[in-house]
């Protein structure tokens, strides 16, 4: 984790509650110098009740946003409650991989020594770029190695473990390796396979307009990395017919 340069020193115990609820969080994470990025999640520094406050905070900040933006949002019915609205979604829906701990998953030994490849997918892909904050549309699909002392995972938590991910402002780069990271955390397998397909709508709706255009990235780790015949057997199973 990086290194916070501007720490505060000591703050008075009774200053915080005066704070608003993003500059308690920011403090906390600034004192226990961890990194808080875009697309790290903060959940353990958010204590319980401030996620409402938070949305209020941002509801706030949102409001300061449109005022500068020049739309009379007391006078436009249209726009009298944008702010409200965009706080929630970007809180408890876009961005909730941020604030929220990680899914509940239950770890099943692997019993009967399972190791076969497994692939999953094609999963939904929603995010945003952390550059524009547009959004990301795509697909995802996980291959694993088990073996004797893998943790086998439901197959749903794929899905939502991705989904934890991905709602997060990313780039695609940096969400793909989060997400094997995190798979690999739990699962322990002798190989992970993970390929992401995605559209970035900064490129379709603003920008170069490109309307076509999408990323393709991959992350292959251990047996999916050193043989071939197993990266090629992940990739052509990718490529059923119908998908
Ligand atoms: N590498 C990478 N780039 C991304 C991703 N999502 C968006 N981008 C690109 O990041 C760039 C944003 O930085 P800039 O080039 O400074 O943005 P800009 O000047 O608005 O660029 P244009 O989009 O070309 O108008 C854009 O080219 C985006 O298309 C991603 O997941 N990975």
């Amino acid at each position: 984790m990086a290194m916070l340069a501007d720490a505060p020193s000591t703050l008075l115990p009774d200053t915080l509650p005066r704070m608003s609820v993003s500059d308690r969080i920011r403090h906390r994470l600034i004192h226990a110098q961890q990194r808080y990025h875009a697309n790290d999640n903060i959940s353990a520094f958010i204590r319980d009740g401030e996620l409402d406050e938070l949305r209020g905070d941002v509801e706030h900040r949102l409001r300061e946003v449109l005022h500068a933006l020049v739309i009379d949002t007391d006078k436009d019915h249209n726009t009298a409650d944008t702010a409200r609205r965009v706080a929630k979604m970007f809180v408890t829906e876009l961005f909730r991989g941020r604030y929220e701990p990680a899914p509940p998953v239950t770890e099943f030994p692997n019993v009967s020594r399972l190791n076969d490849v497994m692939l999953i997918g094609p999963i939904t892909v929603r995010s945003a770029c952390s550059h524009h904050l547009c959004p990301i549309v795509g697909k995802a699909w996980i291959g694993v190695l088990p073996n004797a002392a893998s943790n086998l995972i439901g197959l749903s938590k794929y899905a939502r473990i991705c989904d934890w991910v991905m709602s997060r402002p990313q780039i695609q780069e940096e969400a793909i390796t989060q997400l094997a990271d995190e798979l690999e955390r739990r699962v322990s397998p002798d190989g992970l396979a993970v390929v992401v397909e995605a559209t970035h709508f900064c490129m379709h709706w603003r920008g170069v307009k490109d309307a076509d255009s999408r990323m393709t990235n991959s992350v292959m780790r251990g047996a999916f990395l050193r043989d071939p015949a197993l990266r090629r057997e992940f990739l052509s199973l990718m490529r059923v017919p119908g998908r």
